[in-house]
């Protein structure tokens, strides 16, 4: 594949096109491209032409490369750039492999990630909304964030994160796709967005157990996992594969959804999962021409399960247009509007989470381990 882009501009400094290209992240495996070894050529041309070619680990490019490989070559005086890319040889791969799986390699002793499991009793209660933004706001702090979308037949991930492309396999471990800095894998990754998922039991076990072991995570420093509501099959496998979660609820201020959750959080307490908290959502909305709140979904329920539970209530997200909207068109809220209600009470509710849980010091969780291998 090659694109070309005209654009007039000062002498060319070849190194500095070359040191603005090799610091282009890879979309997919979120490494600079210098470091990854992709970057094969940078020649230089009359009147400013510049002709990069990259290596890439597959066929299918992410279109984002290409547009900020020109972009870099541009920023750095570049005037008529085209862009080329090849897919590796298995030689390479296999070679490209082994870097990451040198870069992603756990630190001894390091500390191993905080996990959260996200869980609601009902469906349709903003669960994968929260998880993703929470997800977003810790990833926007600083921290590696991985998510699990354990919602294997209802998945919302790729859609609340505007991303849908196959993960890129090296050697035997899939590269977790990348978007809005959070590491992600789910099934909706895998198939057409019409097609049915039809998995149950062991299948299903066996696929959130390659979510959890088969994928090249790298080091993080949170993990969330985003659950089917209820407490069916998938539940039960999460809190089996990672038994360091903790399990954070979601419900609405309604007793109905209260009720349900609950068994969700006794669920979890009986298998041993502690508790992270409980986060409302839809917590009233503000009429936008009078000024005037309503609880839309009553009020207290949250309040109420974080007692009946013996948590905290972490935080209450109103219900508001800028988050369904940002949900729509795969932004999460805390990026594409921070000043929302709903964005601003998120940020705050990722930045107190439980910080760290007893069960978790010194102990090493299997998804830190899961580097590459050739
Ligand atoms: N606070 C909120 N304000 C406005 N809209 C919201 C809010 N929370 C969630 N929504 C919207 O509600 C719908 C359901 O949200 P979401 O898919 O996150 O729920 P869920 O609990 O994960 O559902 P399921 O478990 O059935 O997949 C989405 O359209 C989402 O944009």
């Amino acid at each position: 594949m090659s694109v070309l882009t005209r654009r007039r501009g000062p002498a060319v400094d070849p190194a500095a096109v070359r040191a603005a290209v090799d610091a282009v992240v890879d979309p997919e495996l979120g490494r600079p491209l210098g470091e990854l070894g992709a970057v094969d050529e940078v020649t230089h041309g009359r009147g400013g032409r510049v002709l990069v070619r990259v290596a890439t680990p597959t066929h299918d490019v992410a279109p984002e490369l290409v547009a900020a490989v020109r972009a870099a070559a541009e920023g750095a005086g570049a005037g008529r750039v085209a862009v080329e890319t090849t897919p590796m040889t298995p030689r390479r791969r296999a070679e490209l492999a082994e870097r990451l799986a040198a870069a992603a390699a756990p630190r001894p002793g390091g500390p191993a990630p905080r996990v959260y499991a996200v869980a609601s009793g009902k469906g349709g209660v903003g669960k994968s909304t929260v998880t993703a933004n929470l997800a977003t706001a810790l990833a926007a702090s600083g921290q590696r964030v991985g998510l699990i979308d354990a919602d294997v037949w209802g998945y919302s991930v790729p859609q609340l994160f505007g991303v849908r492309r196959h993960p890129v396999v090296l050697g035997e471990k899939m590269q977790p796709v990348r978007a809005h800095g959070v590491a992600l894998m789910s099934t909706g990754f895998f198939v057409d967005e019409d097609d049915p998922v039809i998995w149950r039991g062991p299948m299903l076990h066996k696929a959130l157990q390659q979510f959890v072991t088969d994928v090249a995570w790298g080091p993080l420093d949170v993990l969330l996992v985003d659950l089917p509501p209820g407490t069916g099959d998938a539940t039960l496998s999460v809190l089996e594969l990672l038994p360091d979660a903790a399990l954070l609820a979601v419900t609405t201020p309604q007793t109905a959804a209260r009720v349900v959750a609950r068994r969700v959080v006794r669920m979890a307490t009986e298998s041993g999962a502690p508790l992270a908290g409980v986060v409302e959502n839809m917590a009233g909305t503000v009429c936008v021409s009078c000024g005037e709140t309503s609880a839309v979904f009553g009020s207290g329920g949250g309040e109420l399960l974080a007692d009946e539970a013996g948590t905290t209530l972490l935080g209450r997200v109103p219900l508001d247009v800028p988050l369904r909207e940002a949900g729509d068109r795969g932004v999460p809220v805390v990026l594409d509007a921070p000043g929302a209600p709903s964005a601003r009470e998120l940020t705050r509710v990722a930045a107190t989470l439980p910080a760290r849980r007893r069960s978790l010091v010194g102990r090493a969780l299997p998804l830190t381990v899961c580097a590459p291998r050739t």
